[in-house]
């Protein structure tokens, strides 16, 4: 095969990664810097231009387009889409998951578990959105916030209320979450791809920290998932639409409960807790499912 890899920086472990895995299985595969490409529409054939030169020849797509530059990285895996090219995780299923508000509402549609979520336009009725939302303690975060940036917890109800003014008064858009104490400073992330949990780790976040995340100086650890956690990670990749992501769980007292679904996960800390090569298990999963035009959201929102 072919592949292109989208991406902005090919030095980064989980690309280095990606391509290695290609190559040991004799593919060519090219990282392509999405911000660089320039998108032709006008002309009666859709063509990506690229260094001076047209893209073309390309069997798969492995796009890992980052947060901030969702817009124009989306629209370049589309114009791959339009030129039938088979991209592993598609344009529409990237974009959704990037607004959390849209993702856990498809994820609600399909009965997933969920930390109770309120969201509302006007911040001025601030204590009402946190009674919805259980009563403080509660977690406010910005829509489209990653890495643990933006988000926060309102410990007592002055607090959050405080908090959900100062960013209603920046015109932000937020949403206000019940806060799952229970799950102690402790997340899962299970990697999925294809229909399979290939990976599974816990994040504990830093002493004191509430986020786990490991951009935020948390730590993980291989852990043994549950056959609900299982079931509850695969239905929310398959209800975005992705076929590689990263589904963040919190161990509820009520089950399994998604917080979001990552289009891009990282693979340093997954790799490195687990021992799974989970670089192989994608190139693995293209191989299996390539195929000119495919798609699995057929462009649906
Ligand atoms: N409702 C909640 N209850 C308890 N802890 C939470 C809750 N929501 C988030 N957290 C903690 O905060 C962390 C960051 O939250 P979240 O994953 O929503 O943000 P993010 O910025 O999108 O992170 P990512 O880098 O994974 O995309 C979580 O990994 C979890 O540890
Ligand atoms: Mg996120
Ligand atoms: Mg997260």
């Amino acid at each position: 095969m072919k592949i292109a890899l989208l991406c902005r920086s090919p030095h980064l472990y989980s690309h280095q990664r990606i391509m290695e895995a290609a190559k040991a299985r004799g593919h060519e595969i090219d990282a392509i810097d999405h911000l660089r490409c320039t998108i032709d529409i006008a002309s009666h054939r859709p063509k990506i231009h690229y260094q001076g030169r047209v893209l073309s020849g390309y069997d798969a797509v492995i796009p890992r387009i980052g947060a901030s530059v969702t817009f124009f990285g989306t629209a370049v895996v589309r114009q791959f889409e339009m030129m039938r090219v088979y991209c592993v995780n598609e344009s529409v299923a990237i974009a959704r998951s990037r607004d959390k508000l849209r993702s856990l509402q498809l994820l609600s549609r399909k009965g997933i578990g969920l930390p109770i979520t309120v969201f509302a336009h006007k911040t001025s009725n601030a204590e009402d959105i946190v009674k919805l939302a259980g009563g403080a303690p509660v977690v406010i975060k910005l829509l489209e916030g990653t890495q643990g940036i933006g988000v926060v917890l309102g410990e007592t109800p002055k607090a959050a209320e405080s908090i959900i003014q100062a960013f209603g008064g920046v015109n932000t858009n937020i949403l206000v979450q019940e806060y799952i104490e229970e799950a102690n400073g402790e997340d899962i992330r299970c990697l999925v791809v294809g229909d399979k949990v290939v990976a599974s780790m816990m994040r504990r976040g830093r002493e004191g920290d509430f986020r786990s995340n490991l951009h935020r100086g948390g730590s993980a650890t291989a852990i043994k998932i549950t056959p609900q956690e299982r079931a509850t990670a695969i239905s929310a990749a398959k209800a975005m639409g992705l076929n590689v992501c990263g589904v963040d769980m919190l161990r509820s007292n009520h089950g399994p409960v998604v917080m979001e679904v990552n289009s891009s996960p990282g693979l340093e800390g997954v790799e490195q807790a687990t021992g799974v090569d989970v670089a192989g298990k994608i190139i693995q999963f293209v191989e299996k499912n390539w195929e000119p035009g495919k798609t699995r959201t057929k462009g649906k929102g």
